[in-house]
């Protein structure tokens, strides 16, 4: 009789919410050839191998759909709106072995405290060893194995390095780096600013306004990083720099088209009632804001997005973006 040589036991992915980015996840990393289980809150019939988020992708065969959160994987991916990260978080913890590593996939600040992912992971699971996956990646590439790269952070690099190893594939390039509080600070704040890159443009302030507030962006975003303990070089990477050329200039954003449609004068609320997917910027710009102000650091674009969105500022004064401050040494 075959006995199972244990060394030979497959990778176990477990990859929670299955959004847009939650099933490119498990596309994308199935390639590795492991155990992909892909957990969703609303069930869905047997069989199903198409899920609404991706309609024109079909999940590949070692991708098995879950409504029950794993007690064991080699690694969990973390992959719900931040708003949720909080919530979804908890129950799982309750749940999943304490030794199994968590890779937080959201871009975003917690509204109403400001926290980073790895902030809330914090509080909800103490203890367990986190990371943070960033780059500049739409999901509908990256589940059709389209190349893409991204940055897998850790504060300890040797885990950085295991999971990265643990998930790279020969489309999904992914490179180590310990510095999480600036490639989450990247990620977040990079939506914030693809709104306003949207506004721009549909405000019809022209694309040089947009490459200024972009690269002023990143002098912004770098300050910001600092003052959370994160590194201002980490803004030159794939999570900061990266991310904001793909989120500023691409209208597959959702963040941008919804400065898009904001700087062509439609209010927020009714471009928000016509969406069922989430724009982080949304909720990030206040936290970012109220990030800002608590660390005394200078951040004219969180602001203005901020107002903007509030209504505090109209279209016809998205030159505040860029323009109303005095000269200053670059
Ligand atoms: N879509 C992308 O291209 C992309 C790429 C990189 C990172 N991200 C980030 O990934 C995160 C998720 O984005 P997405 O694009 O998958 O969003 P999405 O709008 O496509 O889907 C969100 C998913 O979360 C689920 N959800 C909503 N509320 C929930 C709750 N309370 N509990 C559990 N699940 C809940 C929804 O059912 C849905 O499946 C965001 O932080 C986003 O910034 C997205
Ligand atoms: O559609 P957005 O604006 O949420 O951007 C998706 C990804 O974050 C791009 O890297």
């Amino acid at each position: 009789m075959k006995t199972e040589d244990p060394s030979m036991t497959k990778p176990h992915i477990a990859v929670i919410g299955a959004g847009a980015w939650g099933t490119a996840l498990a596309c994308a990393t199935a390639a590795t050839g492991a155990d992909i289980t892909l957990w969703m809150r609303s069930p869905v019939p047997p069989g199903t191998r198409v899920l609404p988020r991706l309609p024109t992708v079909r999940l590949p065969e070692n991708v098995t759909i879950t409504g029950t959160f794993p007690q064991s994987a080699d690694v969990v991916l973390l992959v719900v709106p931040m708003q949720t990260l909080r919530d979804v978080s908890t129950r799982l913890e309750t749940v999943l072995a304490p030794s199994i590593p968590v890779i937080t996939c959201c871009k975003g600040l917690e509204e109403g405290t400001s926290r980073l992912p790895l902030e809330v992971l914090a509080e909800t699971m103490p203890g367990r060893p986190c990371g943070v996956l960033s780059g500049p990646n739409f999901a509908i590439e990256v589940a059709r194995g389209l190349p893409a790269a991204a940055t897998l952070a850790c504060a300890e690099l040797a885990l950085a390095v295991q999971l990265t190893e643990l998930l790279n594939t020969s489309s999904f390039r992914l490179y180590a780096s310990d510095d999480p509080k600036g490639v989450q600070l990247a990620g977040a704040a990079k939506n914030v600013v693809a709104i306003g890159a949207g506004i721009t443009i549909g405000a019809g302030l022209g694309e040089n306004a947009r490459a200024a507030l972009i690269t002023r962006a990143v002098a912004e975003i770098g300050r910001l990083a600092e003052a959370t303990g994160g590194r201002a070089s980490t803004i030159a990477g794939l999570a900061g720099m990266g991310d904001l050329i793909l989120t500023c200039t691409g209208r597959g954003s959702r963040n941008y088209s919804l400065g898009l449609e904001l700087g062509e004068g439609r209010p927020l609320a009714d471009i928000l009632a016509a969406r069922t997917t989430v724009a982080e910027g949304v909720h990030t710009a206040p936290a970012m804001q109220a990030l800002a102000r608590a660390t005394d650091v200078s951040a004219p674009i969180m602001e203005t997005v901020t107002r903007l969105l509030a209504g505090e500022f109209t279209p016809d004064d998205a030159r505040h973006l860029l323009l109303d401050r005095p000269p200053t040494l670059e």
